[in-house]
């Protein structure tokens, strides 16, 4: 039995719980017991016996029975677990994220979609990456690339066996994908305004928690930023060149609500630079790049023909194309990268992985 940990418990955290509690109750022997759970207030704990927590009712009884956050008994309590145990970020906070080393040297295995580690400051992430091998801890962040697309893991696997990174390129950002699909395209369907557009990206949940995030290139820079260290290169992310499309008054606004309220102030801006792309034929995609041959890295909007593979993607959909020594045609992966039930998915795979390593 792998015990379990898990801190931040909103849209992935919530559905995470909810694929947890539909396994736990479909295996004959349980893999996973989920002792602990955590948000920015409250905190609930299991007995001292570690007995599972009841999944049926947690929002209800981590409101009522909850005790005051306090995020250094919660890792005690993991820590002092008789049988493995897991502690899983599903937050996106740096204060937690800057907690891993503590969680490693204390024998916690740790999982996450939370990109701030791996993104950040370079000589914490090899310092926690260092840690997790020399305690034998497992770290680790499928979530962070493409949700629950198996990024992360494929280029460990290129990279480990040896292989040499030619190129990196795809389309990141959940979000980007669906706003640009939706809002640029040649065919002749109604054409909704771009704020619209990003509204119901909120609403399905493919969004950080302010739009903004998204629409500044940022998160699709962690993500090539988390990549490209995977593949030896030390991106950092005040280098890469990243294109910001949030217009620039918006930029300073104190709340993503406010944002969102005046961001049809720029509708005519974005049907501005979608005509542009048009007059030749082409269509606006949000793109990353690591091409280290051309020394190419960034992240940008771009126009592309709609001949090309990145053109025709459909909803959140991801795709990222590693071109190798040994894919010189580029190994691509495609599917839905963004939306809670495809993050959790990337999330409970990485525990599953675990459980198999602690069980071999
Ligand atoms: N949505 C998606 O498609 C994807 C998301 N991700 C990543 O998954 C993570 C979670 O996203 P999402 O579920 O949408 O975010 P939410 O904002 O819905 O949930 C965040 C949760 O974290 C809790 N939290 C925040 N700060 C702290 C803290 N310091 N201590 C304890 N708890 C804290 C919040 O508690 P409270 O409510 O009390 O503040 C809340 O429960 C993010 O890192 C995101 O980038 C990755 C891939 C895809
Ligand atoms: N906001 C992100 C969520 C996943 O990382 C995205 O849109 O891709
Ligand atoms: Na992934």
């Amino acid at each position: 039995m792998v015990n379990v940990g898990i801190i931040g418990v909103g849209l992935v955290g919530s559905e995470l719980l909810s694929q947890l509690s539909t396994h736990r109750s479909s295996n004959v022997i349980p893999k996973f017991s989920v002792v602990a759970l955590k948000n920015s207030s409250k905190q609930l704990l299991s007995s001292s016996d570690y007995a599972p927590l009841d999944l049926s009712n947690w929002k209800v009884a981590l409101q009522t029975h909850g005790a005051t956050s306090d995020l250094a008994t919660f890792v005690e309590y993991l820590s002092s677990s008789p049988t493995p145990a897991v502690i899983i970020d599903n937050t996106s906070s740096q204060e937690i994220a800057s907690q891993y080393s503590l969680f490693l040297r204390k024998g916690l295995h740790v999982v996450t979609p939370n990109k701030k580690a791996f993104s950040g400051d370079i000589e914490y992430y090899k310092k926690i990456v260092e840690e997790a091998e020399k305690n034998k801890r497992s770290l680790l962040h499928e979530s962070t690339v493409g949700a629950g697309l198996p990024v992360i893991n494929t280029l460990n696997d290129l990279i480990k066996t040896g292989d040499k990174i030619v190129k990196i390129e795809g389309i990141f950002s959940g979000t980007l994908s669906y706003i640009f699909n939706e809002f640029s395209s040649l065919s002749g369907n109604t054409k909704r305004k771009f704020s619209e557009i990003v509204k119901v990206a909120q609403e399905n949940g493919y969004t950080e928690p302010d739009p903004r995030d998204d629409l500044n290139g940022l998160d699709v820079a962690r993500k090539v930023v988390i990549l490209g260290r995977i593949a030896g290169f030390d991106l950092d992310l005040e280098t890469l060149p990243v294109e910001n499309i949030v217009p620039e008054s918006l930029r300073t606004l104190p709340s993503s609500s406010e944002f969102m309220e005046r961001l049809p102030e720029f509708d005519h801006h974005f049907d501005n630079l979608d005509q542009t792309a048009k007059n030749s034929n082409q269509v606006l995609r949000y793109i990353g790049i690591i091409d280290p041959v051309n020394n190419e890295k960034c992240v940008k909007l771009v126009s592309l023909p709609v001949s090309h593979p990145f053109a025709s993607l459909k909803g959140s959909d991801n795709i990222i194309a590693f071109t190798t020594q040994r894919f010189p045609n580029p190994l691509i992966i495609q599917g839905a990268g963004a939306g809670a039930g495809v993050t959790a998915f990337g999330i409970f795979s990485d525990l599953l992985k675990i459980y198999d390593k602690v069980n071999a």
